[in-house]
């Protein structure tokens, strides 16, 4: 085997930034190993800087993604670092950041390593973020692309801020996805280079044309000059201005991928595999056959969309919002009635006593539907419980309800049995909501009719990781 073929993998998901170091190996049936893997929590969320945004506002502190970013860099092994020979990173796709052209961080020699500090930049408006109402995204130009626009899209923030906030966004220049930012910083390029992958997740983005919209959006006065270049998802965006950690100066980094697209590239192994990923939100994606092209118009009323994958090829997606993240709003609910009550609980500990319930109470007559962030297709339609008795209230009993509503809602998006239609054989379950939680697992075994495996839950940055390994082998070959 030739040297160096050690790659790190980056995943600025919503709720944890991940790393991992992958190495190619011949002798496994995978093809390569994880040599170490860190995950950090981000704990980045934050008030929207403009006030307007209400309490629909959802917004991250860069400065803490990147704190998150650097403690895992530096809980990885400095020697496998310093074989590191290419750095692929994904993230939570669809959010948007802005900053200022050359002046997005600056180096500093951080203590005992070199690392990178967010300067001139805004907040992260994430995916989640609900400022966009029905009615504002009813008023905006029909775009020329298969998939319909929705609030906490890229564009459709771009759209509300140059209308709610046109002063904030004069100052900047410059704009991406947290990742395409984290990649254009490493490499210290004046302009962003962006995936389709996370183009498509921005709106306004023509998959087939591999362009943005760039004369409708003119036309309704969008501040195009925003909009990053795009480049094929695999490609290298640069290599790094600096050394990193123990990474070599001159390292290359890919473009960066989204977080779907990542996660489902670490685990897929057949094109006959189907994977479930919940982690903050859920994933339900099948592989569409080579050739596959979606309807040329956008249908905002469908449950399943299909996002560009690799070398032109499409996933059929079913994205449901509410993950783990109703688990987790769930939890907060808990902790901030214990604290009223006057008594102090672990996040962690009320997640473990909650499992153990659930896993005792095999079933419930509880029906929660748990879309409290409304879907995509149906933003309106919020969360409900019905079926209250009086006998169905412990813990258990909710923890069970909450767990089967989220299954049984994906399936309202995307009936399992379609699976079978498309030619699926089996279900790779991945995302640590899953991996963490026993009684979600047994939820997901209930209802799928398809075999169901595990896969690790630093899915996405192993997926970043290896698509830069193979690149890496392929050009040692050649
Ligand atoms: N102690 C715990 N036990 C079980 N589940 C937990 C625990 N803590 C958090 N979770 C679940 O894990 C979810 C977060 O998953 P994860 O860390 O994979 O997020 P993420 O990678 O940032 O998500 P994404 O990739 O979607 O952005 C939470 O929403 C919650 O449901
Ligand atoms: O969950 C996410 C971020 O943590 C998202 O990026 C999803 O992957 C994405 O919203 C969805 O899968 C596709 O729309």
């Amino acid at each position: 085997m030739a040297a160096r073929s050690v790659t790190l993998g980056i995943d600025l998901g919503t709720t944890s930034v991940k790393a991992a170091l992958v190495e190619a190996a011949l002798g496994d049936p995978s093809g390569f190993v994880v040599l170490a893997s860190c995950a950090r929590a981000a704990q980045a969320e934050t008030a929207a800087q403009s006030a307007a945004a209400g309490p629909q506002g959802q917004e991250q502190d860069v400065k803490r993604i990147i704190q998150a970013l650097h403690e895992c860099l530096a809980a990885l092994p400095r020697q496998q670092l310093r074989k590191v020979c290419g750095i692929g990173v994904s993230g939570q796709m669809h959010g948007v950041m802005f900053w200022k052209t050359g002046q997005g961080c600056a180096w500093t020699e951080g203590g005992a390593a070199p690392v990178f500090e967010p300067r001139a930049v805004s907040h992260l408006v994430t995916w989640q973020d609900g400022r966009c109402s029905s009615e504002f995204l009813a008023s905006l130009p029909q775009p020329e692309s298969h998939l319909s626009v929705a609030t906490g899209f890229g564009c459709a923030t771009i759209f509300w801020l140059l209308k709610n906030s046109p002063e904030f966004l004069k100052s900047y220049d410059t704009a991406g996805t947290i990742h395409d930012y984290v990649v254009a910083m490493l490499c210290g390029l004046a302009r962003p280079l962006m995936s389709d992958q996370n183009a498509a997740s921005w709106g306004y983005f023509n998959t087939r044309s591999q362009s943005w919209n760039l004369e409708i959006l003119r036309a309704a006065g969008f501040p195009v000059q925003l909009l990053p270049d795009v480049a094929e998802p695999g490609s290298v965006a640069g290599r790094t201005s600096q050394a990193w950690f123990e990474i070599p100066k001159g390292t290359q980094v890919g473009v960066a991928l989204g977080d779907l697209q990542a996660s489902v590239y670490s685990c897929m192994a057949q094109k006959t595999d189907a994977v479930l990923n919940i982690s903050t939100s859920v994933q339900l994606v099948a592989s569409m056959p080579s050739g596959f092209q979606p309807p040329e118009t956008p249908d905002p009323a469908a449950p399943v969309a299909y996002f560009p994958y690799f070398d032109r090829t499409y996933l059929a997606v079913a994205a449901s919002l509410n993950g783990g993240n109703v688990l987790a709003t769930f939890v907060h609910m808990l902790v901030q009635w214990m604290a009223d009550l006057g008594l102090q609980v672990e996040e962690s500990m009320v997640y473990s006593c909650m499992i153990q319930a659930a896993a005792q109470q095999r079933d419930t007559c509880l029906t929660i539907t748990p879309t409290v962030l409304g879907e995509r297709h149906l933003p309106d339609q919020l969360a409900s419980v019905t079926g209250i008795s009086s006998s169905d209230l412990s813990l258990g009993h909710v923890t069970r309800a909450l767990c089967r509503g989220i299954v049984q809602n994906l399936h309202s998006m995307l009936p399992f049995r379609q699976l079978r239609e498309w030619g699926v054989e089996r279900v790779i379950g991945s995302g640590s909501a899953l991996s963490r939680n026993e009684v979600l697992k047994q939820e997901v075994q209930r209802a799928f009719p398809l075999p169901v495996s595990y896969g690790q839950d630093v899915d996405a940055a192993v997926g970043a990781a290896l698509v830069m390994l193979q690149r890496s082998l392929s050009q040692q070959k050649s």
